[in-house]
């Protein structure tokens, strides 16, 4: 599948943490109201990312109607959330919290409603505070990918980055903090 995304030339190997999610496991939800994994979210994805061999990560999810883009197929932006979710799942293999920093789909064959798409990840390497990981879905067929993506997620202090954002979560109950 053709990609135009580059690698660092200073990319450097990472290693799994050995407290890490043991391979089969689910990685924990970083919080129940995440649209992407949360259970608790009243809309959203609710991906499960499943620990792998290595630095690698699997998922899947089913493509429901309300996921519609196109007539009969998703939509893109949703695949997007999707890949999202599971790369940025992955460098929790590394016991580092990360954000998104860039995101870059590679889309190959449109994906019908109804149908399940497989997703396996894999983290590249590192630089800094910078994780590079891939991603390829496919729908039954590994040979046969309907889309890939690229995600450079960057290494956070989790108290610090959402220090000024905690006043507006919405809890479970539908409450705000301070409301
Ligand atoms: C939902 C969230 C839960 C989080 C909890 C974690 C739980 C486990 C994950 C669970 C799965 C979640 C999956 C969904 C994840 C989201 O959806 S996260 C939400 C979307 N992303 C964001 O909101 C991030 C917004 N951006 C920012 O806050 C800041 O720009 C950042 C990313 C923290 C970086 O800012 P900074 O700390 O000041 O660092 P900065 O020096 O600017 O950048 C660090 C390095 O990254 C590079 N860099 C930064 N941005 C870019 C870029 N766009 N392109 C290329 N290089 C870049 C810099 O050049 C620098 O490189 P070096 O100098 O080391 O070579």
């Amino acid at each position: 599948m053709k990609t135009s995304f580059v690698l660092p030339a200073d990319i450097e190997p990472l290693s799994r943490d050995p407290k890490a999610t043991s391979p089969g496991r689910r990685i924990n939800l970083h919080h129940s109201m995440c649209f992407g994994c949360g259970a608790d979210a009243p809309v959203g994805l609710r991906i499960d990312v499943i620990a792998g061999e290595g630095l690698t990560v699997s998922a899947s999810m089913k493509v429901e109607d309300w996921m519609q883009g196109g007539p009969g197929v998703i939509h893109g932006g949703l695949l997007s959330t999707a890949f999202d979710e599971v790369m940025g799942t992955s460098p929790l293999l590394l016991r580092m919290p990360v954000v998104t920093g860039h995101l870059e789909i590679d889309y190959a064959k449109p994906i019908p409603l109804g149908s399940t798409v497989q997703f396996t990840g894999e983290i590249l390497g590192g630089v800094r505070r910078k994780v590079y990981t891939r991603a390829v879905a496919h729908l039954g067929d590994p040979q046969e990918p309907v889309a890939a993506a690229h995600g450079l997620f960057i290494a956070i202090d989790l108290e610090k980055h959402f220090a000024g954002y905690r006043d507006r979560a919405v809890h479970p109950s539908g409450h705000q903090n301070g409301a």
